[in-house]
């Protein structure tokens, strides 16, 4: 794969949507937050995961839409709204219904709200903490069957949707394919969200040497999971640049590109492997897209 293009420096808004159980009004709340997003400058949007219905498996199901025949409230808004604001967008996830299968899956788009490319979350989130969290994604979806790599605007994006941070492979392939950002729409839980969720982000970002985005919805104090909140942007050198804590709200960063090229200079792990040792094989398919 070419190397990627130098964007220079990008504005990021990372929009902690209030999600309810009215799909309708979180299309209007997701739309809203685009626009007011790209009215403050950003180039670059992202969205939650699951961020047009409540996180629950009995939800999934009816809250799903066929993004490619359609019909497709969801992420028609996204790709109309993309285009009015003129941003990239990396449109948090949705339930995808494809084929008589249900996905975890994230949209992007470009300025034109022309869809870019497809993740479906390659990880399910299938988790047992007796007592304090069990969560069983694999009762309704379907494992996305590849990573995600689209270059943008706003630099080469690698896509995971939350539990996919927990695998670090996912993230090395995509340094390995020259990502720049690694974008992770995310939904943790008040469980494993104070230990884990900026812990992952930094160590993505340490071991990859590249911006780290992980977009939460807000906590929604009716709802059955209790989302972290937390959306944050860590930097190359695994730096804080932008968090805040569970409320409604969108934060926003300026990527610096050029700070990808110098950590990486400055400590360059890639050449300094050990191939001889150890090895990361990449068994997927050379396509991005799904
Ligand atoms: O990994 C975790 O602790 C949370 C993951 C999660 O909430 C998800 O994948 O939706």
């Amino acid at each position: 794969m070419a190397e990627a293009a130098d964007p220079g420096k990008v504005k990021v808004a990372l929009c902690q949507l209030h999600v309810t159980a009215d799909k309708e009004q979180n299309i209007a709340t997701a739309k809203a937050a685009i626009e007011d997003a790209a009215h403050n400058g950003a180039k670059l949007v992202v969205l939650p995961e699951m961020w047009n219905c409540p996180y629950s498996n009995d939800s999934f199901p009816s809250y799903a839409e066929d993004i490619e025949a359609g019909p497709s409230p969801s992420t028609d808004m996204l790709a109309a709204a993309a285009a009015a604001a003129g941003v990239t967008l990396v449109g948090g996830s949705v339930p995808e219904r494809s084929v008589g299968k249900l996905y975890n899956t994230c949209c992007v788009f470009d300025h034109t709200g022309k869809l870019l490319a497809k993740h479906r979350k390659t990880h399910l989130f299938d988790i047992d903490i007796p007592g304090k969290m069990t969560f069983k994604e694999s009762l309704t979806l379907t494992p996305g069957e590849g990573p995600t790599v689209v270059d943008t605007a706003a630099g080469r994006l690698g896509v995971g949707i939350c539990y996919d941070i927990r695998f670090p492979e996912l993230a090395m392939l995509y340094a390995k394919r020259g990502v720049q950002v690694l974008v992770y729409p995310g939904a943790f839980n008040t469980v494993t969200g104070p230990l884990h969720w900026e812990l992952l982000a930094r160590a993505r970002a340490v071991d990859n040497q590249c911006f780290v985005i992980t977009c939460s919805p807000a906590r929604n104090p009716d709802a059955s999971y209790q989302a972290w909140g937390h959306s944050t942007v860590v930097g190359p050198f695994a730096e804080v640049l932008a968090t805040t804590e569970h409320e409604p709200t969108t934060i926003y960063a300026d990527l610096d590109f050029a700070q990808v090229k110098e950590r990486r200079a400055n400590l360059p792990l890639t050449q300094q492997k050990r191939h001889d040792l150890y090895e990361l094989v990449d068994r997927s398919s050379s396509s991005s897209k799904q």
